[in-house]
């Protein structure tokens, strides 16, 4: 029934779909592929010279393939009727209202898109969830589909679980050179011959042993457990961090020395404000609300203690600021540098820097944000949406130039980890500041020691106040 894969739609056409299908085409020269979204300006960006997402080596790949082998329309239904293979690749951000507010991913988008396929397909499809969902997700979408099977006996269908495990600023990387592939299909002959399928598309460039076929809920459980265990080492981390400042130990050292056990290993044990971007937090919560639903309540506490922590640890950081500016940052300028989630992407989606400012804003800070690749208009309307557009305006001012942002500031608050912070002049950035001016790094980016020897106080995440300085009490947190 599932021949060759030979033509791939991907509907949703945002930070995953994209890169994916770009790479897919890029690999495989005999797959045409076609992504749609029902945003059509987006779908206008991916067909013009710049892109709608920021990725080192996302535009060489997509200007070299497009009107090729790559397609981005806005024609859904046409582009369903033609393929072979649909992966839907549309948002499941957390819900915002109803049953599971602030918990459970909303799948209405999920659900859309199969009603979609069913109506649209006409002969067989297999149909592949990319977004992250909770686990039993395929069920609904087998259901839905398995109904319009009822009055049209041409119509047949496969659905499997390929979570995607990309990170963004990596994302190209990532995807010619994934750790593993994972996919999940039903174990029927019908589901082997599935995932088998697709399978060969990934095998045009992924080793066959780096591909892991699973069964689907297996598969669908193994993204929230991937983005749960990656979470929760930063929240590990972070909850030491707060131990070093208070005993003199440095937590680069600690996670070094604990890194090196090869058992434990050195990734994602960088002391941070906090992690940020769309999926850690989301997926965690998706992971808490899971167990909740099982009546699992201790394992829910035991993951919902990840996001605890990221939260306390970004209100401790904002609140270490307040305190060392001498417990008021009431009408002082304060310089935020990095506004992005993390570096080498413009996405600010639950971004620590939106947490950290908010709270500068509710002591009445007057923050003058600077990120190399965060638009004026995005800052705007991520921190209007945490505060309101009256204090956004009275209190926020957006810089193109590092330099500016920091003249006649009492303080600089590093907050996403740009590289190209670390090449500033910090002498002038000082000699241009109020005084005492004082620099908090929220991301271990900085030398502590020449900032100090410059005359900035110096605060980092994880490290205690230098005692032969002195410049930093205990106090505040
Ligand atoms: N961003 C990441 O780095 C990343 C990595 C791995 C997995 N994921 C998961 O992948 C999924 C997609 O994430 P994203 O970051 O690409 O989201 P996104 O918001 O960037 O893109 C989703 C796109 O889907 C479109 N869409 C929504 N409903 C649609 C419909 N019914 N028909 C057509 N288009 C529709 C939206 O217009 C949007 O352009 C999520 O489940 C996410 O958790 C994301
Ligand atoms: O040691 C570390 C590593 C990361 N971070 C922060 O954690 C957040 C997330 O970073 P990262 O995981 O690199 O980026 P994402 O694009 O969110 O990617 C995660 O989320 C994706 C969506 O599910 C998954 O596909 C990826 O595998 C997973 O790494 C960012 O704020 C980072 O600054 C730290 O604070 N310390």
């Amino acid at each position: 029934m599932f021949k060759k894969v030979e033509r791939v739609v991907c509907v949703g056409a945002g930070y995953v779909g994209g890169p994916t299908c770009a790479m897919i085409a890029h690999k495989c020269p005999g797959i045409t592929v076609t992504v749609v979204d029902m945003n059509a300006a987006k779908i206008d960006e991916w067909n013009s010279d710049k892109l709608p997402i920021f990725e080192h080596g996302l535009d060489e790949i997509v200007f070299a393939a497009r009107g090729k082998n790559l397609f981005f329309s806005s024609d859904i239904p046409k582009a369903i009727r033609e393929a072979d293979l649909i992966f839907i690749s549309v948002n499941t951000p957390t819900k915002t209202y109803g049953r599971g507010k602030g918990m459970a991913p909303d799948l209405k988008y999920v659900e859309s898109v199969a009603r979609t396929i069913a109506q649209y397909a006409g002969g067989p499809k297999i149909v592949v969830e990319k977004s992250t969902v909770p686990v039993k997700a395929a069920e609904s979408i087998g259901c839905i589909l398995r109904d319009a099977q009822k009055n049209c006996p041409e119509l047949k269908f496969q659905v499997l679980s390929n979570p995607e495990f990309l990170a963004e600023g990596t994302a190209m990387r990532d995807l010619a050179n994934p750790d593993r592939v994972l996919i999940g299909g039903e174990s029927s002959p019908e589901g082997a011959l599935a995932v088998e399928a697709l399978v060969t598309v990934y095998e045009n460039w992924v080793p066959r042993e780096r591909i892991i076929t699973t069964n689907t809920w297996s598969s669908e459980l193994s993204k929230l457990v991937a983005n749960a265990f990656l979470a929760q080492r930063i929240s590990s981390i972070n909850a030491i961090s707060a131990v070093c400042e208070a005993t003199g130990a440095d937590v680069s050292e600690v996670a070094h020395a604990v890194g090196c056990d090869t058992r434990i290993g050195n990734k994602f044990l960088k002391a941070s404000v906090g992690f940020g971007g769309s999926c850690f937090q989301k997926d965690v919560l998706s992971l808490v609300y899971l167990c909740e639903s099982l009546n699992l309540q201790k394992v829910a506490d035991y993951w919902h203690g990840v996001i605890e922590i990221n939260d306390w640890q970004r209100r401790r950081f904002a609140d270490k600021i307040i305190a060392e500016l001498f417990n008021t940052v009431t009408d002082k300028k304060i310089a935020v540098f990095g506004f992005a989630f993390k570096k080498d992407t413009g996405d600010t989606r639950e971004s620590s820097a939106i947490h950290v400012s908010k709270h500068l804003m509710e002591e009445h800070a007057r923050l003058a944000i600077y990120d190399p690749k965060v638009p004026k208009s995005q800052v705007l309307y991520e921190l209007g949406l945490q505060t309101s557009p009256a204090d956004v305006e009275k209190l926020v001012t957006v810089y193109n130039d590092p330099y500016e942002a920091a003249k006649d500031a009492h303080a600089i608050v590093v907050l996403t980890e740009w590289d190209e912070f670390t090449t500033f002049d910090f002498s002038r950035i000082h000699a241009s500041m109020r005084h005492p001016a004082a620099i908090f790094d929220g991301r271990l980016i900085l030398d502590q020691k020449a900032l100090r020897e410059i005359g900035f106080r110096t605060f980092a995440i994880g490290s205690a106040p230098d005692q032969a300085y002195n410049l930093f009490g205990t106090s505040g947190y």
